[in-house]
């Protein structure tokens, strides 16, 4: 697959998701919960570090976990801003939109060499000089463009993508996120390592329960959606393999502290 092959919201031709709040969930060890960060677990902010990580949201993840026996968070962000935000090895990670997957505290880095990402955020840097509002986010084994100050120059920041990975020949992936460019490793999406979450003895057998809200999480819903799991949308309706959807992260995170009190133990 050539650099052509990028994934945006055009491109996508899933079914909608059913709306719906009555999400068919109760915890138990019979779960396996993975939950995408931004725009699900938290509110979109301006920037990546102005987002808020309510205390209690850490408490109601962590009350999951222990009735669960397991819990992922599944993340474009890097390990280390995960960790970050919701403490530092607190849960188990697929990190770099897959590219990274720690489990029971052992890391598995699937996207060879952090050097070459690096290349790819130096061959982007003079087109954000370029535009005011833009800036470059570098991950360690992925790098993300973001434009959300400054909307139209979209075009121009996907050709520079384009052009910063020409060469690289089948490495790399274009993303198109919330006002971001995403460039990753084509070894890895979120379906691959939520397959790979599955196939370890802590997540075995377990029925998979993915939230997202971006176009770049269809891979996930349809991982789980492929062995009969359950995929939650979070935002506006739009064209998914998410069976249901609930309307904001806020009112993801008050069905999330709900299902804690109704948990199996
Ligand atoms: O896979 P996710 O956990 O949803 O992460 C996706 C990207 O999220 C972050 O960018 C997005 O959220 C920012 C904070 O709200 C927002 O300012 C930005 O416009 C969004 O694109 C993060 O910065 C990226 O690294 C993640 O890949």
């Amino acid at each position: 697959m050539g650099i052509d092959a990028v994934t945006t919201r055009e491109s996508l031709a899933l079914p909608a998701a059913d709306p719906a709040g009555d999400l068919p969930v109760v915890w138990s060890t019979a779960w396996a919960p993975f939950l995408d960060i931004d725009g699900t677990l938290l509110d979109i902010a301006a920037r990546p570090d102005d987002v808020f990580v309510p205390d209690d949201l850490i408490e109601t993840l962590t009350a999951i976990a222990d009735t669960c026996g397991c819990l992922a968070l599944i993340t474009g962000r890097s390990l280390g801003q995960a960790d970050a935000l919701f403490g530092a090895g607190r849960f188990d990670v697929a990190a770099n939109h897959g590219a990274v997957v720690r489990i029971g505290g052992v890391v598995r880095d699937q996207a060879g060499d952090p050097g070459a990402a690096e290349a790819v955020a130096a061959a982007l840097r003079p087109a954000v000089d370029r535009h005011a509002g833009t800036f470059v986010e570098e991950k360690g084994h992925s790098v993300a463009v973001h434009y959300r100050a400054a909307p139209a120059a979209e075009p121009f920041l996907l050709q520079a993508a384009r052009e910063a990975i020409r060469g690289s020949g089948d490495a790399w992936r274009i993303l198109i996120g919330k006002a971001v460019i995403e460039i990753a490793p084509r070894s890895a999406t979120k379906g691959t390592a939520i397959a790979q979450f599955l196939a370890d003895p802590a997540y075995r057998r377990r029925r998979p329960f993915f939230a997202g809200d971006d176009t770049t999480d269809e891979d996930a819903f349809e991982a789980v959606a492929a062995v009969g799991g359950l995929g939650v949308l979070i935002g506006p309706e739009r064209k998914t393999a998410a069976r249901y959807r609930l309307p904001s992260p806020g009112a993801f995170r008050a069905w999330l502290d709900g299902s804690v009190a109704g948990c199996a133990g």
